[in-house]
């Protein structure tokens, strides 16, 4: 199997991400409120808490959706500032959603392809007239997203149309489809959602060899399992505040966290 190349950072450890007192405003209603943390380079940093406790928001205001109300998100020593979707991708941050958002008519091959196009140089007349440096570009573009589909275990179903995949590996093609835009910084949006627990241990696995490939992931999850098994420290927040911070065993023995969070059955947070 042939595994996207990259290149193992050097300053391992180092801040990839800061979210600096980022305050998010809808109306009358604070969904951050001055959230401070900091995502670094090569880890697997989970970010929990009870249903709108302000975790997709922080996923927004990272990726461009939101502008923060106030307060700063520097990624790799830059303020992202008013960077727009597509040029936040290109800065490196790439995302899952909660609710599978792929081109269903499209092959699962193509959906991966389009995710490349984030780093296409070619101009449109060079597309228009396919320029030699255009086909190459299309040429290095499906072979990279073969690999990618390899990678994340669906190499077999290239040629499906994505809606006829099995939903797990529908959640697989979108971590492929998001691993195309070549990304420093992969958040996942609760990518367990609907998995068995053997689905599960296998997203786990794939988790940690994205990691160990180079990346640095973001992981929102409701599961506590996964969450304490595959991250490598943990963010907790409620009511937009951040009550807690560390590593899986202090989280898990933390009593604001276990009042807020772990002290609430699975079937009351779904
Ligand atoms: N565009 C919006 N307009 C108004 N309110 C919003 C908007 N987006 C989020 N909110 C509110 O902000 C709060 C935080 O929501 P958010 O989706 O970030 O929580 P969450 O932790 O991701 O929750 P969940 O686990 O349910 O996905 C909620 O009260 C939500 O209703």
């Amino acid at each position: 199997m042939v595994a996207p190349t990259r290149a193992i950072a050097t300053d391992v450890g180092a801040d990839l991400l800061q979210m600096k007192d980022v305050t998010m405003k809808f109306g009358g209603l604070t969904a951050l409120d001055a959230v401070t943390f900091e995502i670094r380079r090569g880890e697997i940093l989970g970010l929990i808490g009870p249903n709108g406790a302000g975790k997709t928001t922080c996923f927004n205001a990272m990726t461009g959706v939101y502008k923060p109300t106030s307060g700063d998100v520097i990624f790799d020593g830059r303020p992202l500032g008013a960077l727009k979707r597509n040029q936040i991708t290109r800065r490196g941050i790439a995302r899952t959603f909660q609710n599978i958002r792929l081109f269903s008519e499209m092959t699962a091959l193509e959906n991966v392809v389009v995710g490349t196009d984030a780093r296409h140089r070619t101009s449109v007349p060079g597309a228009l007239f396919r320029s030699s440096r255009h086909r190459r570009e299309e040429k290095d573009a499906i072979e990279r997203s073969m690999a990618l589909l390899e990678f994340v275990g669906v190499g077999g179903r290239a040629t499906e149309k994505a809606r006829n995949l099995p939903y797990g590996d529908q959640r697989r093609l979108e971590i492929a489809r998001a691993l195309a835009t070549e990304p420093k910084l992969l958040c996942l949006d609760e990518p367990a959602a609907g998995f068995n627990p053997a689905e599960k241990a296998a997203l786990m696995d794939l988790i940690r060899k994205i990691r160990d490939d180079g990346y640095t992931v973001l992981l929102i999850e409701h599961d506590m399992r996964l969450v304490m098994g595959v991250t490598d420290r943990i963010v907790v927040l409620e009511f937009g505040k951040k009550i807690a911070e560390g590593a899986p065993a202090e989280i898990r023995d933390n009593p604001a966290v276990i009042a807020a969070y772990l002290g609430v059955p699975d079937d009351a947070s779904a």
